[in-house]
């Protein structure tokens, strides 16, 4: 064999003319991207759930010989028992909190596009654990013709746990594709003006309706230390979101003050921790608290089974008075067009 015969063929001008023409690119697709929940508030369907979200060693950063031998034997026997009834109080007519409101959210931001003039745009929602899954909502967006495709983690704040796991899993899928879409994706948004000013009407619609609180305490989901140290930016992100919303709404970083919650296994996590925030409060005499969760877009078990009833009775107990929880964004209107609006500039060149 020749070693010409590596060479590209000569380029035949009529075969060339002759070529089908480029099909034209079609909508361009958003894939939101959430966290996953059970199917069922049911021990089987959360064990399912926390069995795969757990073994993510993106989420638990332990040897996984090491982890698996723990989760198996010390945490999924145990804790989705402890779970079921948590989840089974918060439950809606249209399933679990967090898909409901993800749902809603997402078709609100379609919606908002297309009001927006942005008719050709196709929103879909996917979990990163469970169901819809990634696969499931990309197909679906093939199906729509999709050749570009925005990935958007449904996490202001940046964290390896949340935004990077999510960005590999769609990788893991296109990894499998011979013809793949044209990507971009969303690491963050948590100082963008659309976010904080839709945080700040939330709040001010909340004064207006139930009073002023003498504390706002902003929530964060937490994360072990350790990661953060190793250079995860997402402490940074929270403290940023929490500055500027100080700033837009003229409050002081006394009254408005940032805690982390849902701690999980034995490390210690970021702090201060919002339980025992909350209960300190009470037993200093501070009557009336604010508690918003801003790195939650969508209501969910952390938000209102934690927050909402675990961390207001601690309040409560510890002689505080007046506890008020604001919902997360969820299917705010301004929200969702101020989601639009920071979509929008992503896909600005996708016509
Ligand atoms: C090591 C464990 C965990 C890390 C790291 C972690 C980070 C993290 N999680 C969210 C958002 C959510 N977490 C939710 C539930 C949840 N989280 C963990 C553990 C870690 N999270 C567990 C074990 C659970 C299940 C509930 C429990 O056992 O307490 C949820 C709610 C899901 C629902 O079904 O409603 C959300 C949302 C973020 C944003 C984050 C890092 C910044
Ligand atoms: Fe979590
Ligand atoms: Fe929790």
């Amino acid at each position: 064999m020749s070693f010409s015969s590596y060479l590209p063929e000569p380029v035949d001008p009529e075969a060339f003319a002759a070529a089908p023409k480029r099909l034209p690119p079609g909508p361009v697709g958003l894939l939101f991207i959430n966290l996953g929940t059970p199917d069922a508030p049911d021990t089987a369907s959360i064990r399912r759930y926390l069995g795969e979200f757990l073994s993510d060693p993106r989420v638990v950063e332990l040897p996984p010989w090491l982890w698996q031998l723990i989760l198996r034997g010390a945490v999924l026997p145990f804790r989705p028992r402890k779970l079921a009834p948590r989840y089974a109080e918060i439950w809606m007519p249209g399933g679990s909190p967090l898909l409901v409101w993800s749902q809603a959210q997402v078709q609100a931001v379609q919606a908002a596009l297309h009001a927006q003039g942005k008719p050709a745009v196709r929103a879909v929602l996917a979990m990163r654990y469970g169901r819809p899954s990634i696969e499931q909502a990309m197909q679906a967006l093939r199906a729509h013709g999709c050749e570009r495709i925005l990935v958007v983690p449904m996490y202001p704040q940046y964290a390896a746990s949340t935004t990077a796991t999510a960005v590999d899993a769609v990788a893991k899928v296109a990894a499998r594709l011979r013809n793949q879409p044209e990507m971009r994706f969303i690491k963050r948004f948590h100082h963008e003006p659309e976010y904080i000013a839709a945080l700040a009407a939330q709040l001010e619609r909340h004064w207006a309706e139930q009073g002023r609180g003498e504390r706002v305490l902003l929530s964060f989901h937490g994360l072990p230390n350790d990661v953060v140290q190793a250079g995860d930016p997402y402490h940074r992100d929270c403290m940023e979101t929490a500055q500027l919303l100080r700033k837009r709404l003229g409050v002081s970083s006394e009254v408005l003050q940032v805690s982390f919650q849902s701690r999980f296994g034995r490390q210690k996590w970021l702090e201060p921790y919002t339980e025992p925030t909350l209960a300190a409060w009470g037993a200093q005499g501070i009557r009336s608290v604010d508690v918003l969760c801003p790195g939650f877009l969508a209501d969910c078990l952390e938000t209102l089974e934690e927050i909402q009833m675990q961390c207001k009775d601690a309040f409560i107990k510890a002689g505080g008075q007046s506890f008020r929880y604001v919902p997360c964004l969820n299917d705010d209107p301004l929200w969702a067009q101020g989601f639009a609006a920071i979509v929008g500039r992503h896909i600005q060149g996708w016509g």
